[in-house]
Formats: C-alpha cells, structure tokens, sequence
C-alpha cells in the first residue's frame, strides 16, 4: 500500500493527514495557533510558527501511525487564500505575514481602483479590491514600510512558504495566485501590466504551475526536520477552498459546498469565468485544470462563534456550546447577530460593516448570544446562496463543511435557514484530502482529479433535512437580517472612524 500526505495550513491551525490510495485516512495531526492583532483591524502571522508547527504535525502523524517515511509517495498542500509573505534574498521571511482577514490597506485598495479604474478591475481582475488580499497588502508594506519593500526578493501566498520550506523552490499555484488581485483570470498568467501600474515590481511574482504539478522533492535538510523521506514529491496544492472542494468531490456544476471554517465560504465550480455585476462574489482559477471558481465569503464564519466564546464567555468547550443552542427556539427568541466582526465581503464588500447583536432584552442569555451568532453566520451563508440564484450558478447538492459542520445544531440551522437538504461527505479532513488527491494526480497514482474524487468521496445518503415550519420563520427573519445592514450601513462607517482615539 502506497501512502499520500495532506498539508492544510489554515488560519486557526495546521492539520497534516497520511491518506492511502484508496482514501482512507490514517492519521490526522493538528496544531492550533493564534493571529497576532497588534492594532484594531491588523491580523498577522508568522510564517516561522507556521514551519514550526508543520514540523510537529508531520512528525506527530509518522509517529502515530507508524508508517515509514518512505511510504509516503507523495505530498500536496492547502493553505489559507490572499495572504501577503515576503522572502528575502536568503529566502527567510522578512517580517510577519499579513494575513486575508487584515483590514490595514483600506486606502491602497481605493488606490489601486483609482490608477487602474473598475472596468479593468472587473475585466482582468474580476474580483473587487478588498483589504487583506495581497496586492493592496503589499501596496500598503511599499507605503508604510520602505525598508522591508527593499529587501523583498519575492512574495508568496502562505502555503507557498511550506513549500519553500520542504523543496528549497519558490513557487505558486493558479488557484492562489488568482486569489491576490494580481492575476489575469481569464488567461490565468500574472497581470504584469497592472502591476506595473500601480508601482509594484513585477519581479516579485513566482512563476505560476497546476495544482498538481510537481513542485521538487524534499530536501536533505526538511527531511531531517521533519522526518520525511528525502527527495518525496512535493505538488503545488491549491488555496483552502479550492482543495476543500475536492475532498467535498465538488469536481462538476452542480454542487455547492457549504463551508463554516475561520471565515465562511459558498463554492461552486464553473466552466467559464463570470463577474458578477458588483463583484460581489469571487471568481478564482480552480484546481481541476480548464476550470474556475465561482465563491460567496464571509469574513467571520467560526471566528464569531470562537470570539464569542473566547472574549466573552468562559472558553466552553464545542459539546456545551452546541447543548447551550439547541435550549434556544429558533430565532433566538428575537436575537440578531450580523457576524461582520472583520468587516464583509460578499455580499457587501465593505471593510467597515460591524458586528452587531441586535434586539437584547434581559431574558436573553450566554445560550441566546449562541444560536444567534450560529444563525447570522448561515444568514451570511445565505446572502451567498442568493447570490448563485442572481447569476444562475446550477445548485442541485448543498455539502456542508469546515469545523461548523461537525455541529448538529449548526448543520440543522443551516438546513432551516436555506431551507434546502444538507449532505455531508464520508472525508472528515476535506481540504487536506484535496491536498493530497492533487498529490496522488501529480505523482500518477490517480489519472486526474475527478476520476479521484469519483474512488474517494462519498456523500452521506441521509441529509438533514429543513422543517417547513421553521423555514418559513427563518425566512421572514433573514428579511430582517439583510434589512440591519442597510439601515445601519451609515452608522457602521461612522463607527469605523472612531475606532482610534
Ligand atoms: N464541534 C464544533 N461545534 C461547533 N463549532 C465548531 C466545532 N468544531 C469547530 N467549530 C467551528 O469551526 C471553526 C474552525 O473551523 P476549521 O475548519 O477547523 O478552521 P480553519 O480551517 O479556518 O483553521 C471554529 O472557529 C468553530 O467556530
Ligand atoms: O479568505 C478566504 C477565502 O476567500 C479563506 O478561505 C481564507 O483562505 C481562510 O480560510 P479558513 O482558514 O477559514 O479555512
């Protein structure tokens, strides 16, 4: 038996999978961090913590399971999307990673409208200029820190560091690459000229590669790290959702994936490229090569259910988070959460939305604070659903996924609010499956992403199902839900300005 390994590197943590080539997984190994918030709106990590915890996870799971490094035939990634690293000459980071949920280069996006105007954004770009992507990350590092742009030798999403780390190459995938405002879509190359143009060097630019393109194999030195097999084969990967989608075996229209991680995401695949009229939704470069993404995303999915719980409860754990929501009748009994704690993307692309509980009166409890955050997160979801409709996105199967997914509750909120059936698939670890399926295509084991899914991923055949009953509530209170915005869209941007003394 041959052995493949999944690397996902997402923003809560790291989680390393040994899968066989039949797709069942061996062993799961995860290492949580933290984003470093050094001022309202920053969100950073280091990339040296993320090597560090990669080592462990890597090591943990050889260990655990007791296969031979040398059994592991081939290794792919999954990272989390848009984020700014910057290598230096030695190809060591020159300063912490400014990661997708950072909200500091406000202005460079305004910037980088104003040189290249919409109508190219939307034609090249397709996707609106949003804080945290790298491109007006890196624009800001250019304004606000010369003496780090100087040194930059090259920029690279956050998996891409990994990479560097196992194989020595720099490198990236289409997938990420379309995810940094920097790409052509269409023609799935760099977008050079605009780069130009907004002053940004276009030599920074890795060259670009299939997901499941060989990338190098693992060095003498990683392998002493880490306790690889010397000379492994290491793919490119892909960004979080696009491999998320392959191990939800989202491969064909049709099928939607529901995902509930850090930030919350509705992904389908498409053939053609669209925009969407406002760039409201995301079209990226999609793994399964000829092929694009069409995604809805919220910007705090599980991070308001884990600010919640962090900040302002007592770090419950999952079980009595979920027992403490289901003791809530739907609606929370009159309680709205609008989860735009990082501001939101689809559907508002607003950087300066708020988060709000709405409608508190003194009988609500830690319990109501609970399933309200649960419901505004779907109600987000939603928003994207409504979204597909607008722009005709086939949507026969709804696939719940990320660490949301392993809550009944939430998967019952999610069923009532979009009053549609939700599946889940037989793979736990849905992204570091995906990572993996491009290993096992790039090393030969699989002819080709599809043919892999269609071995490997199963749905569940029992969805859970929405109550008509409550449905109907649900969706009188989703008319509420997008009515808060609007009538407090003003006073969110007042807010946003008094957010520093
Ligand atoms: N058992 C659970 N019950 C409810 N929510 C959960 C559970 N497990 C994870 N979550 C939610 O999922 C989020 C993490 O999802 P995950 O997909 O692991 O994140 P990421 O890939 O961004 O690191 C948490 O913030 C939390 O809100
Ligand atoms: O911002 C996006 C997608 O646009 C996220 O996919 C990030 O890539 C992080 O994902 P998770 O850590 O929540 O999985």
């Amino acid at each position: 038996m041959s052995y493949l390994m999944g690397i996902d590197l997402g923003t809560s943590s790291v989680k390393t999978v040994i899968m066989d080539e039949n797709g069942s997984i061996k062993g799961t190994a995860q290492q949580s961090y933290e984003m470093m918030i050094e001022k309202s709106g920053y969100a950073e990590q280091d990339p040296n913590f993320w090597w560090e915890a990669v080592v462990r996870t890597i090591k943990q799971v050889l260990n655990e399971t007791g296969i031979h490094s040398k059994k592991i035939n081939g290794i792919g990634f999954s990272g989390q999307m848009h984020g700014l690293v910057m290598i230096d000459q030695n190809l060591l980071p020159i300063r912490p990673a400014i990661i997708w949920s950072d909200q500091r280069s406000r202005k460079e996006a305004a910037e980088i409208y104003s040189i290249i105007g919409r109508e190219t954004v939307k034609k090249i770009v397709m996707n609106s200029i949003f804080t945290g992507f790298q491109l007006p990350s890196l624009l800001w590092i250019k304004k606000n820190e010369p003496f780090v742009y100087e040194k930059i030798n090259k920029v690279l999403l956050p998996k891409d560091y990994i990479r560097l780390k196992l194989t020595g190459e720099c490198g990236t995938d289409f997938t990420d690459a379309s995810a940094t405002l920097a790409f052509d879509i269409q023609n799935r190359k760099w977008a050079f000229d605009l780069i130009k143009k907004v002053g940004l060097n276009p030599d920074f630019y890795p060259e670009v590669h299939e997901s499941i393109d060989i990338a190098g194999q693992v060095t003498v030195k990683a392998a002493e790290e880490t306790g690889l097999a010397p000379g492994t084969p290491v793919v490119y990967g892909g960004g979080d959702q696009s491999m998320q989608s392959i191990g939800n075996g989202i491969v064909k229209p049709g099928q939607v994936s529901l995902t509930i991680g850090t930030g919350g995401q509705t992904f389908s695949i498409i053939p053609e490229p669209i925009c969407e009229t406002e760039m409201r939704t995301h079209t990226f470069c999609h793994a399964v090569p000829g092929t694009w993404s069409i995604m809805g995303a919220n910007l705090a999915a599980g991070l308001s259910l884990s600010w919640l719980n962090k900040k302002i409860l007592s770090n419950l754990s999952y079980a009595e988070i979920n027992e403490l929501a289901k003791q809530v009748t739907p609606g929370s009994e009159g309680l709205l959460f609008l989860p735009y704690l990082s501001g939101e993307r689809t559907p508002h692309m607003d950087d300066s939305a708020r988060g709000t509980f709405l409608g508190l009166t003194l009988n609500h409890s830690k319990a109501h604070l609970i399933r309200s955050v649960m419901e505004g997160v779907v109600f987000a979801l939603k928003d994207s659903v409504e979204m597909f409709h607008s722009l005709n996105i086939k949507m026969d199967t709804f696939i719940a996924s990320g660490g949301g997914a392993r809550s009944d509750i939430w998967l019952n909120i999610q069923a009532n609010i979009l009053n549609k059936e939700i599946y889940k698939v037989n793979q736990l670890e849905q992204a570091c499956t995906g990572a993996a399926i491009t290993a096992g295509v790039g090393i030969g084991k699989y002819d080709s992403i599809q043919s892999a899914c269609e071995t490997i991923i199963r749905i569940n055949p029992e969805p859970v199902r929405p109550d008509p009953a409550v449905a109907g509530f649900y969706n009188e209170m989703y008319e509420l839900y997008k009515s808060a915005y609007v009538q407090n869209k003003q006073l969110f941007h007042q807010l946003a300005m008094k957010q520093d003394f």
